[in-house]
């Protein structure tokens, strides 16, 4: 616990607070964090249950804004001791334009570093992605890797050239001197696929799979490991940092960290039967039932498609040529440079997040029916 003389003295600001790994950090700082006086919430679209947190003992500050607005980001920071960067456009399947992505990931970046330039705000921790490193455009495994593992990357897709980017910024903003005098101390969080309670592609499989009479049919070998990490132990990353950062600002300031746990090392449809599975679901096929050169048919086709239709509708279906290279290619990571440097040990077993996402999928059968 935090001594009376630090007690309830710091305010935090999270960007993209209302997503789905953002609720997380939310509710994980007003749990964990004692020392929180204020905790803003900036978002673009706010969401109701805000409102629940109004009521307990530290300021909850619902901000909707935008990142891209400079200004408005440094209004909302103004005061801050803290930023937690998270918000970002996490688009794979072409809904957005690449300008777009473009702006809201490393314009938005940009803004939020100037603006901690400006205020005065001297820690800034920032949600990366294992994207930044890959898979690549060229397949190439990344087998139990960790922050040093010497990997080619190389990126096309607007997603992961964005990420790379306000990655780099953040961390070439390390020691930059903020208003007041002292040094930016920044670093980087570069979760793998976060999965747990409000993951939207769990839920669209789960209702993918009903509508298919409770059946899923496999589409990669299960040879291809794909790194996944619970929600909650993400968002319990994401406040230790935060917290450790004045302390130990040498040794992480300009640093990245994976986001890992105890999660098993499975392929990306396997990983998902281990909650849709108990919530009815079967995946059927030992083997994948498409031949892989069918599969990067029909992706490819979905990709002209989608070209094809724009002017008239927005066809953005899961299976496109980039989402296949990416749950086609291994992806693993094992590390413990979260614990050397900031002590972190996972907040949640690998039964508890199972259980707890298990729960969640339940919730949401019962709640359609
Ligand atoms: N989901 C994953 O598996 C995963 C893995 C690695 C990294 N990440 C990163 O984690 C972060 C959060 O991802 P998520 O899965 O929670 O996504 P999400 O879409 O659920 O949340 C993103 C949030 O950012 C907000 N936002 C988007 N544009 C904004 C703007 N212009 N101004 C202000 N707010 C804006 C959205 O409204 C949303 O609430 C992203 O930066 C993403 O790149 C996600
Ligand atoms: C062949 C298809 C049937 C399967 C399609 C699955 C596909 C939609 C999944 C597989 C892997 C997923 C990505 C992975 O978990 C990691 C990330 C990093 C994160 O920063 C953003 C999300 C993303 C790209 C996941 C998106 C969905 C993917 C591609």
């Amino acid at each position: 616990m935090a001594n009376s003389a630090q007690a309830q003295k710091l305010v935090y600001l999270v960007t993209g607070g209302c997503g789905f790994l953002g609720e997380h950090v939310v509710r994980m700082l007003l749990q964990q964090e004692p020392r929180l006086r204020e905790l803003r919430i900036f978002d673009l679209h706010l969401g109701p249950w805000l409102e629940e947190l109004k009521t307990g003992p530290v300021q909850v500050t619902a901000i909707q804004g935008d990142v891209t607005q400079a200004h408005e980001v440094a209004a909302a920071m103004d005061g801050a001791h803290v930023v937690i960067h998270i918000a970002g456009l996490v688009d794979v399947f072409g809904r957005a334009s690449p300008k777009t992505i473009h702006e809201v990931n490393v314009q938005g970046t940009q803004n939020v570093i100037e603006a901690c330039v400006q205020t005065g705000t001297q820690f800034l921790v920032y949600t990366s992605s294992m994207e930044v490193v890959g898979p690549n455009i060229k397949g190439h495994p990344f087998y139990r890797g960790n922050e040093d593992t010497p990997y080619e990357a190389v990126h096309k897709h607007p997603y992961p050239c964005s990420k790379a980017l306000a990655e780099r910024l953040v961390l070439e903003a390390n020691g930059r001197k903020v208003r007041g005098g002292l040094p930016l101390v920044t670093c980087a969080l570069r979760p793998t696929g976060i999965y747990g309670e409000g993951h939207q592609i769990m839920r669209d499989f789960y209702h993918q799979g009903l509508r298919l009479g409770g059946r899923l049919f496999r589409a990669i070998p299960t040879s291809v490991e794909h790194g996944r990490v619970y929600v909650g132990n993400v968002a319990w990353m994401h406040v230790l940092v935060a917290r450790e950062l004045e302390q130990w600002a040498a040794l992480m300031g300009g640093q990245v960290y994976f986001c890992y746990d105890k999660s098993p090392y499975k392929s990306y449809e396997d990983f998902n039967m281990e909650f849709l599975g108990p919530c009815g679901l079967r995946l059927v096929g030992a083997r994948p039932l498409l031949p892989y050169w069918l599969l990067v048919l029909l992706a490819t086709l979905n990709a002209l498609l989608q070209w094809l239709l724009r002017p008239l509708l927005l066809y953005a279906p899961l299976l496109n040529p980039y989402t296949l290279a990416v749950a086609n290619t291994t992806f693993t990571v094992s590390t413990n440079k979260a614990q050397r440097h900031f002590g972190y040990e996972p907040l949640f077993s690998w039964e508890d997040s199972r259980t707890r996402t298990i729960r969640w999928v339940q919730a949401l059968e019962s709640s359609a029916q």
